[in-house]
């Protein structure tokens, strides 16, 4: 018997407990006094298996998205309803969850390395590497350690891999899906970006409207489904697909007011 009980990835676990206690205890009121987060879909996470679950979510600050994930998902494990009232939940946290995070992201500093041992999946962007464009090949025990998190828990992942909304969604998650065939169940985040700075542990705005919609899980055909297919549905559970674009270019609005001009002349 060991002295102490790990992980799959060696990280002992009453210390990953102490540091999701910690870290809830002092991130609760971002989501509960400062603003109030509004939660739908709890009822969805409660009927989950315990392992192979995959969360795809759009992505709006480096550190808030995934707290407040951990939050809502305690409480929903607690009974909560739509709420993160009372945060006994956290009390025997889940400790088999993980989350996909860019390694550079948490390389950053003490904060993210503390971060990361509360379940980070840390894994190379082969697309873009400190703010820039780059070309680099997947490295597989990337791939390897996202199908051993998935076997042991629930892991939440930003197929877009990067904050800016609406960027395309990385084909790797669809690869990930018909490899490991986890059940998918997307999430959308909004008012995030509003509330919080970039890394999402500054408070930029208070009584912003932050919401979290869980959804029921996704229909996909692991065997015969194209990657591209695959690809789209998650554009659209996400709500990053390009037709949910409303904002309009500042031509579009010059155009729509020199219309208005026009109407007026006709009145
Ligand atoms: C109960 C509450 C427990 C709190 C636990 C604290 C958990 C800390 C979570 C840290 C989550 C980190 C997720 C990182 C995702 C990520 O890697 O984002 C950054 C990148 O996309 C880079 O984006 P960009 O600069 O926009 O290209």
């Amino acid at each position: 018997m060991p002295l102490f009980k790990r992980n799959p990835f060696g990280h002992i676990l009453f210390i990953k407990r102490f540091l999701i206690q910690t870290l809830g205890l002092i991130s609760h009121g971002r989501y509960r006094k400062f603003n109030d987060l509004q939660i739908e879909g709890m009822d969805v996470l409660r009927n989950l298996p315990d392992q192979k679950v995959l969360f795809i979510s759009n992505h709006q600050t480096y550190f808030a998205d995934v707290a407040a994930m951990f939050h809502v998902f305690n409480a929903a494990l607690k009974g909560r309803d739509d709420n993160i009232r009372n945060i006994g939940y956290l009390w025997k946290p889940k400790l088999n969850m993980y989350y996909i995070a860019a390694g550079e992201t948490m390389r950053s500093g003490l904060l993210p390395k503390i971060f990361a041992y509360v379940g980070s999946i840390s894994v190379e962007r082969t697309w873009r590497s400190a703010g820039k464009d780059i070309n680099r090949q997947v490295k597989m025990s990337d791939i390897s350690n996202i199908g051993k998190a998935l076997d042991d828990g629930w892991v939440i992942t930003f197929p877009q891999g990067t904050t800016t909304p609406f960027k395309p969604i990385r084909r790797g998650t669809a690869h990930i899906i018909k490899t490991y065939k986890p059940i998918v169940v997307p999430i959308v985040i909004d008012g995030f970006r509003r509330s919080f700075d970039k890394k999402g542990l500054l408070i930029k705005k208070r009584n912003v409207l932050q919401s979290m919609v869980i959804k029921e899980p996704l229909d996909i055909d692991y065997e015969n489904e194209p990657v591209a297919n695959i690809v789209e549905k998650i554009e659209y559970a996400i709500e990053q697909h390009p037709s949910f674009l409303k904002v309009l270019t500042p031509e579009q609005i010059k155009e729509q007011e020199e219309l208005n001009e026009k109407r007026k002349f006709w009145s």
